[in-house]
């Protein structure tokens, strides 16, 4: 398989601060990536670098044989770059269907074969973007990028604020984008035991650069690489007993 990206030696970062420094990175079509590490090591950083919206300072990024280093974020999102960011960007006085046909390119993605990965929007097709649950926005977020018809999404912390019934169902989802649909994806995620059961390779980032790379296997079975490198919270969850009887709140919301 060929690299549909290739990042060699970037720096990169906001205004005076550099945060990426000389990262090298290359991803084969079809594969899916876990960025990892701790609160402010990079990840969004490098999303945002590869969608062109960082000051780049050196460096090269090739995108499926182009070189795009110098292309702004329009001309990368054209080539190929699909981009949910942390905010999830959703028009919310539009409704469901008309966030999704807004956008769409007549492409290989339909509205009907997005409601096929996500049934919960297509129950949810006419209700406005400000009716929806976190869980429903952010899966209206990752549908809004599919048709556009990417070669590559970049998924910024698609999970986090999501309760765990919704987190199952989108991780599931995006599972499947990447196993069924074969989309090459950078996920991005604070919990590494969520997603690397989905991914093939990951990278840990610290201080903008890779600190540790692995197939997604290995590292979830490298308890030392995790502890080095991952938040405290990333040790495997014990069986315990609930000490809150009332259920999460299976909308989306986080439950109180
Ligand atoms: N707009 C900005 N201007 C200047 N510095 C920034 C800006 N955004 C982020 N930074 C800095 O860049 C560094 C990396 O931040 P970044 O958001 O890329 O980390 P992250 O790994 O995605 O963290 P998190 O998991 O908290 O989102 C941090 O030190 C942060 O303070």
């Amino acid at each position: 398989m060929s690299d549909l990206l290739v990042i060699e030696n970037l720096v990169s970062g906001y205004r005076d601060a550099v945060v990426i420094n000389g990262l090298s990175l290359s991803l084969e079509a079809g594969q899916a990536l876990a960025l990892l590490g701790r609160n402010g090591t990079g990840k969004t950083t490098l999303i945002d670098s590869i969608m062109g919206l960082t000051r780049h300072v050196s460096g090269r990024i090739s995108f499926n044989g182009e070189d795009i280093t110098r292309f702004a974020p329009e001309r990368r999102a054209a080539a190929g770059i699909g981009w949910v960011p942390q905010e999830r960007n959703i028009f919310r006085s539009l409704t469901v269907e008309e966030n999704l046909t807004a956008v769409q390119r007549g492409s290989a993605w339909t509205v009907e074969r997005v409601y096929a990965m996500f049934p919960r929007l297509g129950e949810r097709k006419r209700n406005l973007g400000n009716q929806l649950s976190g869980g429903e926005q952010q899966m209206l977020a990752v549908a809004r990028a599919l048709m556009l018809d990417p070669k590559l999404l970049l998924l910024d912390e698609p999970l986090e604020g999501l309760a765990p019934i919704i987190v199952d169902e989108l991780l599931a989802a995006i599972a499947r984008l990447i196993r069924e649909e074969k989309l090459t994806v950078i996920l991005v995620e604070q919990k590494a035991r969520k997603i690397l059961p989905v991914t093939d390779r990951a990278v840990i980032l610290d201080r903008g650069a890779i600190v540790h790379a692995a197939t997604s296997a290995e590292l979830l079975a490298d308890e030392a690489a995790m502890a080095a490198h991952l938040s405290v919270a990333e040790r495997p969850a014990r069986p315990r007993r609930s000490t809150n009887p009332v259920p999460p709140d299976a909308t989306g919301h986080n439950a109180p």
